[in-house]
């Protein structure tokens, strides 16, 4: 429905968005991942008509949109600073972009109350602007953009001003909001979780370029890169010389591990050097008589605790690294003495082939 086609955008010699290539599916909850900087915003402000591409197209519902004005895109936006009226109160701010298309009093009330029932703001319509907390701040936001009716709704990190307990409530929420609505939503957000949480499918990108596009899951378990990989959260790296490369495995000679044979990511075309990864949730203490299929061993050098969580730091020999381990605490990995001998289990099928 969205189909973005080598989109650039530059400042000058520099470019904050460098040849884009992406479509988006109707009725998708997509997220642009990616830190400080990297152009998302650049490329939401593209599709809602704030900013124009210096190179490439944009179509939606397959009209092209070259020279189309934002109010006059089937887009609506929600911005990071809950931007309503202080001195209107909750229905006025709703209705304020309904005043111009002069609809009956009783319509207009309608689709207020609409508005206001889906982002559970039902009674509140009276309160003043000021008289509410930042959620409900954020639920008007929300319910202004969604009585228009657009067919895309963009959100630039709408939820980033609230508190960590809060966000993840109104994440729960917006992604309830998307399938009751059924409207296609693109986010902008640099919280990894956030996006994993929320979306069909991901964008992650950096220094002006898409890194990779797919769903939450392909992302954190098959990165294209490094790069990738470690923005997502932890990961064990190590470098591999490329074997064979058959589909979607890679046979790779590593240190450490060894000749294995990994998962590879779609996109990537693995030859020469490539490198191996695994996530530190994927290696699992093997504890007291226990054995498994695949394992090795090392020292424990640093442990840290997280609550429902330890990270455990271990030297194994031949690894050109130490490795990362998360571990439940369920049996005591908090307790294990620094120094002390450990064996960890793993699951080939947890590793996986990447760019470096
Ligand atoms: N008007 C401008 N003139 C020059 N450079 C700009 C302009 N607007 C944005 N940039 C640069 O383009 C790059 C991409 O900016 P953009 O706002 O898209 O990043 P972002 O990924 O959304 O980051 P953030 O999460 O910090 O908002 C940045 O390096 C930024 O400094």
């Amino acid at each position: 429905m969205i189909e973005i086609r080598g989109v650039t955008r530059s400042y000058g010699t520099f470019k904050a968005l460098d040849d884009a290539t992406l479509t988006i599916r109707e009725g998708e909850f997509f997220s642009l991942l990616g830190p400080s900087g990297c152009g998302k915003t650049t490329l939401l402000r593209m599709i809602a008509g704030f900013d124009d591409p210096t190179a490439g197209s944009i179509n939606i519902d397959r009209q092209p949109m070259d020279g189309i004005p934002a109010n006059r895109r089937p887009t609506n936006m929600v911005f990071q600073s809950y931007a309503i009226f202080p001195h209107l109160n909750v229905e006025q701010n709703v209705a304020y972009g309904l005043k111009r298309m002069k609809l009956e009093a009783s319509e207009e009330k309608r689709r207020v109350e609409e508005a206001l029932a889906q982002v559970s703001l039902v009674g509140l319509g009276k309160r003043g602007a000021n008289e509410l907390s930042g959620g409900q701040r954020q639920r008007v936001a929300l319910a202004r953009a969604l009585v228009m009716r657009p067919k895309v709704l963009l959100l630039d990190e709408p939820l980033s001003a609230l508190d960590k307990k809060l966000r993840e409530q109104m994440q729960v929420e917006l992604r309830r909001l998307q399938q009751a609505v059924g409207i296609t939503f693109i986010l902008v957000t640099h919280d990894q979780y956030e996006a994993l949480a929320l979306s069909d499918r991901i964008a992650v990108m950096f220094g002006g370029r898409i890194a990779q596009v797919a769903s939450p899951k392909e992302i954190y378990q098959r990165p294209v890169n490094r790069q990738v990989a470690d923005f997502l959260g932890g990961m064990n790296f190590m470098s591999g010389e490329v074997v064979e490369a058959n589909g979607s495995t890679v046979t790779l000679d590593t240190a450490g591990f060894g000749r294995v044979r990994a998962e590879k990511p779609d996109g990537f075309v693995a030859n020469g050097h490539a490198t191996l990864g695994i996530r530190p949730e994927r290696l699992r203490v093997l504890w007291d008589d226990a054995t498994a299929s695949h394992e090795i061993a090392g020292k424990l050098v640093e442990r840290h605790y997280f609550g429902e969580i330890t990270h455990l730091v271990v030297e194994v020999p031949g690894f050109e690294k130490p490795l990362s381990v998360t571990e439940t605490n369920d049996f005591g990995a908090d307790d294990l003495p620094i120094g002390a001998t450990i064996r960890l289990a793993y699951d080939p099928d947890a590793l996986v082939a990447m760019a470096d």
